[in-house]
């Protein structure tokens, strides 16, 4: 096999807390991360030469050694230095879909696509969880974004334990086209905000324990129940995005007021809104009344579903 195509999907996060301090200006985190089902296709192809080239459709996206894609090539390369000499250089395709700078994980899912497509392409036979070690050099949200499907993630966002997968729980996502907030200046800003209110002593286990109040939403996801899912929706990072960026906030709003909604939050370190439904078709209704009553060019709006699955191999050649 020459290339492989490979199906890399976005996430949200139906949960985020922040416990303390990590390593390296880092935070530790509790959090649960879900799948969607909109997606990029990344196609990676082995060449005649010995370097290694990105394109993508995405004007936003840069193809030089900043890319993700890139990095994570390059992480391979410099690994399995004989594999790289062996197959050649490396020519990488990002067919964008997922909205960029949005607190999707877009670079985060295109690297962790790069990282399976050599596995397969040089023949490797790495484990899933030797993908995701390789991935959380890379990114914090690179190791999920391998396996994917629902999963609890601790420690940076890099330590994952898997729950039941929830599939098709339907989702309108809401974006502003030029809005962008920096992840590192939303967790910053929020330890020189609420830092002194977050456990400290990190080794006291039961303050740690107690602290964490995803044990609700855990229990919802294990009854597959949709609803209550949605009512235990949380994101710290809010504290911190919602009043510095009133568009944001406008969208949590209008989404809150829109029938059929069972929760709304924002994902990640925003600026994407999310809301969770039922069906496909209230999903669709409320994405025209969003567009209806804000008439932005600049708002971009998706129907997306829940899926129980990270990286797929779509084709190979
Ligand atoms: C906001 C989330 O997307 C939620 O899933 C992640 O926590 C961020 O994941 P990511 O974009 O892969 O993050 P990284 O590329 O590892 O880190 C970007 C920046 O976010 C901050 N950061 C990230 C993760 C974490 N646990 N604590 C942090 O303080 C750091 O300032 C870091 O420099
Ligand atoms: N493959 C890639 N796809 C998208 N952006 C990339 C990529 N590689 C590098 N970038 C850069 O990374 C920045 C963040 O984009 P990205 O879409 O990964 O953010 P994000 O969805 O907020 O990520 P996360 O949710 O992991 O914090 C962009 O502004 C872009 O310049």
């Amino acid at each position: 096999m020459h290339s492989y195509s490979l199906i890399a999907p976005a996430k949200i996060n139906l949960y985020l807390e922040i416990i303390g301090d990590a390593s390296g200006g880092y935070h530790e985190l509790a959090m649960i991360l879900q799948s969607i089902s909109l997606a990029d296709r990344i196609d990676v192809l082995s060449t005649s030469n010995d370097s290694i080239r990105v394109h993508c459709n995405h004007p936003q996206v840069p193809t030089d050694k900043s890319n993700l894609a890139y990095k994570a090539a390059e992480l391979m390369a410099t690994q399995f230095p004989e594999a790289f000499a062996r197959y050649g250089g490396l020519e990488i395709s990002i067919n964008k879909q997922i909205p960029v700078a949005a607190g999707l994980a877009g670079g985060s899912t295109n690297a962790a696509a790069v990282l399976v497509g050599i596995d397969l392409l040089w023949k490797l036979g790495l484990t899933q969880s030797e993908l995701e070690e390789l991935g959380a050099t890379l990114g914090s949200d690179v190791p999920f974004c391998v396996s994917g499907g629902t999963a609890i993630a601790t420690g940076r966002g890099d330590q994952l334990a898997p729950l039941p997968s929830l599939d098709n729980i339907y989702i309108v996502l809401a974006k502003y086209r030029s809005l962008e907030v920096s992840t590192a200046w939303a967790y910053k800003t929020y330890r020189q905000e609420f830092g002194n209110s977050y456990i400290r002593d990190t080794n006291d286990l039961v303050a740690r324990a107690n602290a964490v109040h995803s044990g609700e939403i855990v229990k919802a996801i294990f009854e597959r129940n949709a609803a209550k899912i949605a009512e235990k929706l949380h994101n710290d990072l809010e504290r911190v995005v919602l009043p510095a960026y009133p568009q944001v906030l406008q969208l949590r709003e209008a989404f809150a007021n829109e029938e059929g909604v069972l929760g709304t939050m924002m994902s990640g370190s925003g600026p994407t809104v999310f809301a969770l439904f039922e069906s496909e078709q209230q999903a669709e209704q409320v994405k025209l009344h969003i567009r209806e009553a804000i008439s932005d060019e600049d708002l971009e709006l998706f129907v997306a579903r829940t899926i129980t699955h990270g990286i797929q191999v779509a084709s190979s050649v």
